[in-house]
């Protein structure tokens, strides 16, 4: 365990850190995400005259200082009291995104309001009324795209929590944007009946980019660019729905081949340093999200835990790219990676 994991761990109620540790069944894929990137070696470029690096990255219109977003993650109030909002003011500080969880804490509007640039994550939502209703908030609070994670047609089990025996939030919390038009808290639906035409009344609802997460067949990132869809990514949920599934890096190469350039892909589960994310650039990825060590920011330091952690990774990634002849993001290619 890294020494941040570490300072998290103490500082968190043993049932809320396997929570947030924790993955699905014997927690084979989660394992593999970290161990499928620790194996990547990369294929340094020599004598190509660097000089000053610049890791900005534009998605959809923003651009971001680095090709590196937070992931949507549950319930950050339990990880500290500054809660989304905490983690949000860091990513603004850090000049990059920051996808909000549809289990967010906190309202999405108090989350924006810290200047951070959003993007809303969504469960596909059997009650269409109900999906709207959200949407149009995301959007009015000034959201910049929309996050639909389709891994989760049923909700992973999670042997740790099970054992625990937690299964919802303490008395006190509540997952704020599951208000509905009369402000009652309703609870996040899984349906496994769910298809594209899912999608289609989707982008039939919202002008808002729509970004598909927990794609992992190149079929599939195929089908989603047919239907119109504007961003992909490669992801197993960090090993917390189908366990045994894929690592997401091993996932990566076949999709971008099947999605030739027509949208970026990005890709998270298991990046743990700088290395990693030129691994997946070098792969094809235009950006990578960060789950778990965000939030051992937020338990062990609160909003500026988050901010050394968002830099953490820009400092490697700055180093690793100067060490292996690239300066941007962009310039790193498949070749580089064995
Ligand atoms: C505690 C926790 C809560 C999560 N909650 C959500 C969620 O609400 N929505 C979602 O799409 N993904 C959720 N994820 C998955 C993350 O978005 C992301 O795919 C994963 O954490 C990346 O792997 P990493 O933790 O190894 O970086 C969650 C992950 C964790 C660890
Ligand atoms: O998606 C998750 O992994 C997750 O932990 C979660 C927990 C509660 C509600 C929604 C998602």
């Amino acid at each position: 365990m890294t020494a941040l994991a570490e300072r998290a761990r103490a500082a968190l109620d043993p049932v809320h850190w396997d929570f947030f540790a924790g993955g699905a069944g014997e927690e084979r894929t989660l394992r593999a995400n970290e161990e499928a990137f620790s194996r990547r070696r990369i294929v340094p470029r020599v004598l190509r005259g660097v000089g000053d690096r610049d890791l900005s990255t534009e998605l959809f219109g923003t651009r971001l200082s680095m090709p590196v977003l937070v992931a949507p993650t549950a319930f950050h109030r339990l990880a500290h009291p500054a809660g989304e909002v905490g983690t949000a003011g860091a990513v603004a500080a850090s000049d990059t995104v920051m996808v909000v969880s549809m289990a967010a804490t906190q309202p999405v509007e108090d989350i924006t309001a810290t200047g951070a640039a959003v993007w809303f994550q969504l469960y596909p939502q059997p009650d269409d009324e109900f999906q709207r209703h959200v949407v149009k908030r995301a959007e009015a609070a000034g959201c910049r795209a929309l996050v639909v994670t389709v891994d989760s047609p049923v909700f992973g089990r999670r042997e740790r929590d099970r054992r625990n025996g937690f299964d919802d939030l303490p008395d006190g919390y509540t997952c704020e944007n599951m208000r509905d038009g009369e402000g009652r808290v309703r609870e996040i639906g899984f349906d496994p009946t769910l298809g594209w035409e899912h999608v289609h009344r989707l982008r039939a609802s919202t002008g808002l980019p729509i970004v598909l997460k927990g794609v992992l067949h190149p079929a599939d990132a195929r089908l989603a660019v047919e239907h119109g869809v504007d961003g992909l990514i490669v992801s197993n949920h960090g090993g917390r729905q189908l366990d045994g599934a894929i690592a997401t890096v091993d996932a990566l190469p076949a999709i971008v081949r099947a999605v030739d350039g027509r949208i970026p892909v990005l890709v998270d589960g298991g990046v743990r340093r700088g290395a990693d994310i030129a691994v997946a650039l070098a792969l094809g990825a235009t950006a990578v999200l960060i789950g778990r060590p965000i939030i051992w920011g937020l338990a062990a330091g609160g909003p500026s835990g988050v901010r050394d952690v968002l830099e953490a990774f820009r400092d490697e990634l700055d180093h690793v790219l100067t060490l292996a002849g690239a300066a941007r993001p962009s310039d790193l290619t498949a070749d580089q990676v064995a």
